[in-house]
């Protein structure tokens, strides 16, 4: 038996809220898996659409962010129509609203770009001025200070359509996550990977979170047991920087923290919200990790390292309007 608004420890049943993107089912059905596996429990998937999933023809930096694509999964936890809402981290807010938790973080897949193109095998092989699609900000200046020449277009929708438009010859190459081409089975259309000090990636970038009503106590705990520690401590780090700049996605903000031995050496840096061509600021941190408080003053490090770099300059030029979302 379910009861919709509190899971109980015999519950053998749960609802999870999704996105109707190919990719988001694919995530969402990665869960229904492991918690068939690992708790005998019978899933149902509720899926949903997203205002982010109808905006499609503005920058989402343009239309009030990253919250556009989990607000109406949490409509769903909080009316008791679903348990539990799977999420791409880096679409998840860096503040998490009133009510809500993420519960917990698995294993990262890829957390790098990926370089799609019909003619080339890499950035370097693109000729002068050669056209390149991507809305994202953070990939956008990352492409101008490695690549003045390119002309970096505008390129939004769920995966195929970026491929489709692609394929019909819009551009020369597109620059997407390559967790979600590999999840969705399209890893040959990766020509190449970006190499961390090429394209330093978003924050969460990869991961899978899982978030819940903050009073759903039981299954918090078996959602706990899920958790992937050196995961979850990396992207506490990277995201206490996203979350000290304000987490706006107007702003070109990069976060990478990786594993060397038991040290977690976190990478971030920033770009000038309006204009390319300002020089980027980039800051490294590392330290022993073995708690978030520890992960997230790593951050803390590096968002010190950041401003006094001349962060504050870039965070300044902000428009204050688009500061969050
Ligand atoms: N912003 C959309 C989004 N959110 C998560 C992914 C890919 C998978 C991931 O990073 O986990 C993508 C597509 C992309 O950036 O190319």
């Amino acid at each position: 038996m379910r009861d919709n608004s509190v899971m109980s420890t015999h519950t053998l049943s749960c609802t999870i809220a999704t996105r109707e993107s190919r990719l988001a089912l694919w995530q969402a059905e990665h869960v229904r898996d492991l918690l068939a596996a690992r708790f005998g429990w019978s899933v149902d998937l509720l899926g949903m659409t997203t205002r982010g999933d109808q905006i499609l023809d503005r920058a989402l930096s343009k239309v009030g962010g990253k919250g556009l694509f989990v607000k109406e999964l949490e409509v769903a936890l909080e009316e008791g129509r679903a348990h539990l809402a799977v999420h791409s981290l880096k679409d998840v807010p860096m503040e998490m609203p009133e009510g809500f938790v993420l519960v917990t973080v698995l294993d990262r897949e890829d957390p790098r770009d990926a370089f799609v193109s019909n003619h080339f095998a890499c950035l370097a092989d693109l000729p002068q001025g050669a056209r390149v699609g991507t809305s994202s900000l953070r990939r956008v200046v990352q492409l101008k200070a490695r690549r003045p020449d390119l002309d970096v277009q505008p390129l939004r929708g769920n995966l195929d359509t970026r491929l489709r438009k692609l394929d019909e010859g819009q551009y020369d190459a597109i620059i997407l996550a390559a967790a979600g081409l590999k999840r969705l089975g399209l890893a040959h259309r990766i020509r190449s990977c970006l190499e961390l000090d090429e394209m330093l990636p978003a924050a969460g970038q990869g991961a899978l979170g899982l978030e819940i009503r903050q009073d759903a106590v039981e299954i918090s705990a078996a959602m706990q047991t899920l958790t992937h520690q050196p995961t979850w401590l990396a992207v506490h780090a990277e995201r206490a920087v996203s979350r000290a700049l304000g987490g706006s996605c107007s702003m070109p903000l990069a976060a990478h923290a990786r594993w060397n031995g038991a040290v977690l050496q976190l990478d971030a840096l920033l770009g000038h919200p309006g204009d390319a061509t300002v020089p980027l600021v980039s800051a490294m941190a590392q330290a022993e990790v073995t708690t978030t408080e520890q992960a997230e003053a790593l951050g803390l490090a590096v968002v010190a390292q950041l401003r006094s770099q001349g962060g504050d300059a870039l965070l300044a030029a902000l428009p204050s309007a688009t500061a969050q979302d």
